[in-house]
């Protein structure tokens, strides 16, 4: 990859100035060469190294980017490349080579990449970064509650994006928050991926000496996104340091010193002030400068910066083929660099292909990967839909069923609550013969319609929370559609909600002793079952809409509280304002109420209720004239209840494609 003059700016909000935060960056990251991007806190490091990979959210690109000598195009680049976040980002409830196949499977097509050869793949791909031994351990959540360690984790995202064989991969800042042991294993790792040809490039703090020796090559940052320093370390960093130490007033740099520390120490704003220089245009005048620059237009060919920006060379329009490195070609970087990258690990090998080579006893051709990947750089996901969402439903329902504790709260709770309406209830559920019996009955019934279903709205809510951060992370390696994703989630709920709705039901509907025919438990369970899922979508629709727990618990209780309040217990429908109808018929909780009471009552024409005075009336028409509930509009209940289920689970979907709560 190669890029000129690229700037970016972005404008605050409320701010009619732009800010520019790269200014005119140039560069070329090659294959089998490890480089760092580095430069003090706030010099634009992950600025930069996210306009490169297509994954700002906002602001504007100036500039050159090619790739493979073609203006870069990010659909097609989206799936050449892997972003290692600095944040490691896991489903906590899948194992090591699970996560590994589920990222493998859903990146590179069946058509590279067999399903039946997928974990040998895998496998092969572990190996790289170390992960074989704990191919089976859970990933978890790390820390006191149990998993992988941090630098496991570490490790697992770096190949998590390997799998998806990228011809280019950027890491963000990997080995910050590790102790110097853990840090070095993950520098092995990325040394590894290195060594199979691919391209890699890491942002990186202070690194001590033993790390900064795994780089090949630098692009040093100031404050303002400009370029200190663009190329190879040398061995030692002699290239580097001696560059610097040309600079008149520099400090002397001393053999004991780490040189990371020392080169921001002596380029810092702080020195720059007190030299009276400035670094960037230091390094524009210089002799190392120009040998860069002859190095950045030899990869940019004839291409013009404003030509490529006009052509949408930043982030759309050009021709891109996708990457295909020649093998030679990271013989050549390797051997521009000190030979560092020649020597491979193990089977691994620096090779051709989009992917890199791994020669392995695998019996398919892994070299394959990647290296074919330009016939499908005009499709948007690797695989097809409907294998999309077999995948990601699969993932989630085996994360459901691992994941015990939630399961186990929710079970519990709707035993817990059963009994306890059970035994506040019991034996009513059949004394229909007086204003009092009925009254009982409704009670029971809006109790049990709001109890449990609004327990499952709170539950659900963290479960849609920590899966979000998987789904910005998966969105932006372009693994599936969000629809899917969207899709799969909510299904997988379904199984476990029909569970709990039968505990729930079998017990409340015993104990309070509703009418024992099949016809009047099943519509009575439909009712609650639908209760159950409604309130759960919804959890799951207000959690992808707003930006945190605090303000989805706010705006989902609000609207419990609403429902409550209209859904005809409390103010009985024709007590009810006509300017607050809209709270009574946009209600689910009306409909269900209303679903349980006319299925068990209004069909009562033979009993009667005792209204004083010696009065009396059937139930059916009682609950008919007090209520307003038709017999007859029991099965249009469960179709306006489905559409209400199709509300919240489009609610969803717009959360997770109209709002990004994750801006970059
Ligand atoms: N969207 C944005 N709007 C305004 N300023 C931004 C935006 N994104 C980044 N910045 C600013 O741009 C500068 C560069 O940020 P960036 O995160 O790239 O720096 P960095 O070199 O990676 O820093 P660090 O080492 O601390 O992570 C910072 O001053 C940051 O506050």
């Amino acid at each position: 990859m190669a890029f000129r003059d690229v700037s970016y700016f972005v404008r605050p909000s409320g701010d009619k100035k732009e800010l520019q935060l790269l200014d005119k960056v140039s560069g070329v990251f090659r294959p089998g060469v490890l480089t760092s991007l580095m430069g003090a806190s706030g010099a634009g490091k992950t600025t930069l190294m996210d306009v490169l990979a297509g994954r700002k959210t906002g602001g504007r690109v100036e500039g050159l980017q090619l790739v493979d000598g073609a203006p870069k195009r990010q659909a097609a680049f989206t799936r050449l490349m892997g972003y290692v976040e600095e944040l490691d980002v896991h489903n906590p409830q899948a194992t090591v080579e699970e996560a590994l196949l589920f990222s493998a499977r859903l990146r590179v097509s069946s058509e590279l990449l067999p399903a039946a050869n997928a974990k040998a793949f895998v496998r092969h791909m572990m190996e790289v970064v170390e992960l074989g031994p704990l191919a089976h351990r859970l990933i978890g959540w790390g820390g006191p509650s149990g998993g992988l360690s941090t630098e496991a984790r570490k490790r697992l995202t770096i190949a998590v994006e390997l799998v998806a064989n990228p011809s280019i991969v950027f890491m963000d800042e990997p080995t910050t928050g590790l102790d110097a042991r853990a840090a070095g294993l993950v520098m092995r790792a990325v040394r590894n991926t290195v060594a199979t040809g691919r391209t890699v490039v890491c942002t990186i703090h202070q690194p001590n000496r033993d790390i900064m020796d795994n780089f090949d090559e630098l692009l040093l940052l100031k404050p303002g996104g400009r370029t200190i320093f663009f190329g190879a370390l040398g061995e030692k960093q002699t290239s580097l340091v001696s560059y610097l130490s040309s600079i008149s007033g520099v400090g002397r740099y001393e053999p004991h010193m780490n040189p990371a520390e020392w080169m921001l120490e002596v380029t810092s704003p702080a020195a720059e002030a007190g030299l009276g220089l400035d670094f960037a245009q230091v390094w524009e005048a210089s002799q190392q400068a120009r040998a860069a620059n002859q190095l950045i237009e030899e990869h940019c060919g004839g291409y013009s910066s404003a030509t490529a920006a006009n052509r949408g060379g930043c982030d759309g329009g050009g021709n891109a083929a996708a990457s295909k490195r020649p093998a030679a070609a990271a013989a050549a970087a390797a051997a521009g660099n000190g030979g560092k990258v020649a020597a491979a690990d193990g089977d691994v090998e620096a090779g051709g292909g989009g992917g890199g080579a791994l020669k392995g006893n695998q019996d398919f051709e892994v070299d394959k990967v990647g290296g074919n990947e330009a016939a499908n750089e005009t499709r948007r996901y690797a695989q097809l839909t409907h294998v999309q969402l077999w995948l990601v439903l699969h993932r989630a329902l085996v994360s459901h069923c691992r994941n015990t504790t939630y399961n186990g709260m929710r079970f519990t709770i709707a035993f817990a609550l059963a009994w306890i309406l059970g035994s506040l209830y019991w034996g009513r559920g059949m004394k229909r013969n007086s204003i009092v019996g009925l009254m009982d009955i409704m009670g029971a019934i809006f109790s049990g319609v709001l109890f449990l279903p609004m327990t499952n709205l709170m539950m659900v809510m963290p479960q849609v929370m920590a899966e979000r951060a998987v789904f910005y992370r998966e969105k932006a390696s372009g693994m599936y559609r969000p629809a899917v994703f969207a899709a799969a989630q909510g299904l997988a709920e379904m199984p476990f909600v029909f569970l709990e709705s039968i505990l729930y039901v079998v017990i409340m509907y015993c104990t309070i002793h509703f009418e024992f025919t099949s016809e009047k438990a099943l519509w009575f369970w439909l009712y609650i079952w639908f209760a159950l899922m409604i309130c759960t979508f919804m959890g799951m629709g207000f959690m992808s809409m707003t930006p945190n727990m605090p303000a989805a618990i706010a705006s989902g209780s609000a609207l419990v509280l609403l429902w409550n309040l209209f859904c005809g217990f409390l103010i009985y429908r024709k007590d009810i304002k006509p300017w607050y109808l809209w709270a009574y018929y946009g209600n689910p909780i009306t409909y269900i109420i209303y679903g349980c009471v006319t299925t068990q009552m209004g069909d009562v024409w033979d009993e009667h209720v005792d209204l004083g005075n010696g009065a009396a009336m059937p139930v059916a028409a009682y609950v008919r004239d007090t209520f307003n509930y038709e017999y007859s509009m029991r099965g249009w209940i469960v179709l306006i209840l489905i559409g209400f289920m199709a509300v919240f689970r489009a609610a969803t979907y717009l959360g997770i494609t109209r709002f990004s709560y994750q801006s970059r």
